[in-house]
């Protein structure tokens, strides 16, 4: 039998979050190895186990899996969590593209210079709540069912989740105007596994790192 998948990551949310919570909501159990040095990264680097030199990078059934996307999409597939037919997929990966774009933001802003945190937060926030947000209401609302896709749960609801979450720890009252993003808030958070992962104590609630954050600021690049 496979062993566990093992995430190489940062001990933060950055573009492993959305992974996290994918494996979470499937009900699998997976182990952490967390970068903590410049000469951690480099260590996987040179030992060939990043393609792209880049992480997230995920050991899962015999592989070692970077991009983000293609990860998120082999995890999806395979626990069921991707769309029945290619139609439902198509719309998942472009409501998931949005959610990431939103994400995208939030990932950078540890890395803002301080003076102008207070000016990237304001426009993470009106983003959220004027272009995002609208959008996956309106979903909700045009085709009246409890999930974004196909009327069950997909990665495009859990994806949203945790965009949501990220946003509301920018600004509490987020959801404000859209009452049927607060209620597939509450769907989808009781979800047995997911209520599991949002614990105390889970990975979600682990704390940054914000020592590990300083120290990862002087050498780590985005694309
Ligand atoms: N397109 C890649 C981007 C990955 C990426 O930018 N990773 C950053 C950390 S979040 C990284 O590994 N930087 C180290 C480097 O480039 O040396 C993905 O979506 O996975």
């Amino acid at each position: 039998m496979a062993g566990k998948p093992k995430l190489h990551y940062f001990k933060t949310r950055g573009r492993m979050e959305t992974i996290r919570w994918l494996l979470a909501a499937a009900g699998v159990e997976f182990e952490e190895q967390y970068i903590q040095s410049k000469a951690d990264l480099e260590k996987l680097k040179k030992d060939g186990f990043l393609l792209f030199q880049q992480v997230p990078m995920v050991e899962i059934d015999g592989m070692k899996l970077v991009q983000t996307r293609a990860i998120l999409n082999y995890i999806a597939e395979k626990y069921n969590l991707g769309g029945k037919d290619i139609k439902q997929r198509a719309l998942i990966d472009m409501y998931c593209e949005g959610t990431m774009d939103l994400n995208e933001m939030i990932i950078h802003l540890p890395f803002k210079p301080a003076d102008q945190k207070e000016k990237e937060t304001a426009a993470i926030i009106e983003k959220a709540t004027e272009r995002y947000f609208p959008v996956y209401e309106k979903v909700l609302k045009d085709h009246g069912q409890d999930f974004l896709v196909g009327n069950q749960l997909s990665r495009a609801d859990i994806q949203l989740l945790e965009a949501i979450l990220a946003t509301e720890e920018l600004k509490a009252d987020v959801l404000s105007k859209f009452p049927l993003l607060k209620a597939l808030k509450t769907r989808i958070s009781n979800i047995p596994n997911i209520k599991t992962f949002l614990q105390p104590g889970s990975p979600r609630k682990s704390p940054p790192d914000e020592k590990m954050i300083a120290e990862a600021m002087k050498y780590l690049c985005f694309t």
